[in-house]
């Protein structure tokens, strides 16, 4: 049997190959090329406080629907508005009922960094991301082998992008850094059995180098989780549901962003 993550990839795959034939990969190359540089995600994420990726989020594979989100743009505006270092944009359709329209759409609304969240396992994503506007794209160390992680990690850093690589093992945190990660996300979620553990970030974050930024992704309820990562050693957390099922998104970004407050004199 599959796993979730295995289901999610084959689903990829299949809606990859009609784009492909559409916008064949030389052309998605030049319009990558000819788009206007990404933002320094890295160094607004290496910020001192905690920094907040909050995530434009409508669905799914653990909870189904979680918002309508009928205008993407909007609600990214507000998360900026509250303090968002970075904008997480969904992008898968067939689990997160996403697009890349989303991501056009949130990019000509905000200047924050975006991140592109997709499941990617091809050069050609990677292209479109940075076609799109993104100026992070996420890499799953368990969605790929090391050879083609290392490939795309040059790629995206050579096309300007940051690279959030994703981890939630030991294993995989040294797949990470072995492949030049600066950035590393600890997903609490295990994206074979969807389990989530608040304790994968502690567990795993001594073992991140100092010189990476350290990001703690999934199950930050509020505040009150921000605070306890934050001590952990995270120096952003990336938030969905607590953010997207909110009556208020704007207040909710800060309060998370307030958690990190650097005060100064
Ligand atoms: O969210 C899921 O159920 C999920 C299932 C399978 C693969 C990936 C999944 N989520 C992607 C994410 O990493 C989260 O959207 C992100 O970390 C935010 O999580 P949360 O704050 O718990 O919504």
């Amino acid at each position: 049997m599959s796993t979730v993550l295995e289901q999610i990839v084959a689903g990829v795959r299949e809606d990859l190959a009609p784009r492909e034939s559409a916008v064949p990969l030389d052309v998605i190359r030049e319009r990558a090329a000819a788009a206007p540089p990404a933002l320094d995600a890295e160094a607004a994420l290496r910020q001192p406080g905690l920094s907040l990726i909050a995530e434009v989020k409508r669905s799914s594979p653990s909870k189904g629907e979680l918002a309508t989100i009928a205008d993407p743009a909007a609600l990214a505006a507000e998360y900026a508005a509250g303090g968002a270092t970075a904008v997480s944009v969904l992008t898968e359709k067939r689990r997160f009922n996403g697009s890349l329209a989303d991501l056009d759409a949130v990019r000509a609304a905000v200047r924050v960094p975006l991140l592109r969240k997709d499941f990617m396992v091809t050069d050609y994503q990677v292209h479109e991301a940075r076609a799109h506007g993104a100026d992070i794209v996420l890499l799953i160390v368990a969605a790929l082998p090391q050879a083609d992680l290392e490939r795309m990690h040059a790629l995206a850093r050579q096309l300007g992008m940051t690279v959030l690589v994703e981890v939630h093992d030991e294993d995989e945190t040294r797949r990470a850094i072995d492949a030049g990660a600066t950035v590393i996300g600890v997903n609490a979620r295990n994206l074979k059995t969807l389990d989530v553990d608040p304790g994968t970030f502690g567990r795993l974050a001594p073992l991140v180098p100092d010189t990476c930024v350290r990001v703690a992704e999934s199950g930050v309820t509020g505040p009150d989780d921000a605070a306890r990562f934050h001590a952990e050693g995270a120096d952003a957390v990336l938030v969905g549901e607590a953010l997207v099922r909110g009556e208020d998104p704007r207040r909710a970004a800060q309060d998370i962003v307030s958690v990190g407050a650097v005060t100064h004199g």
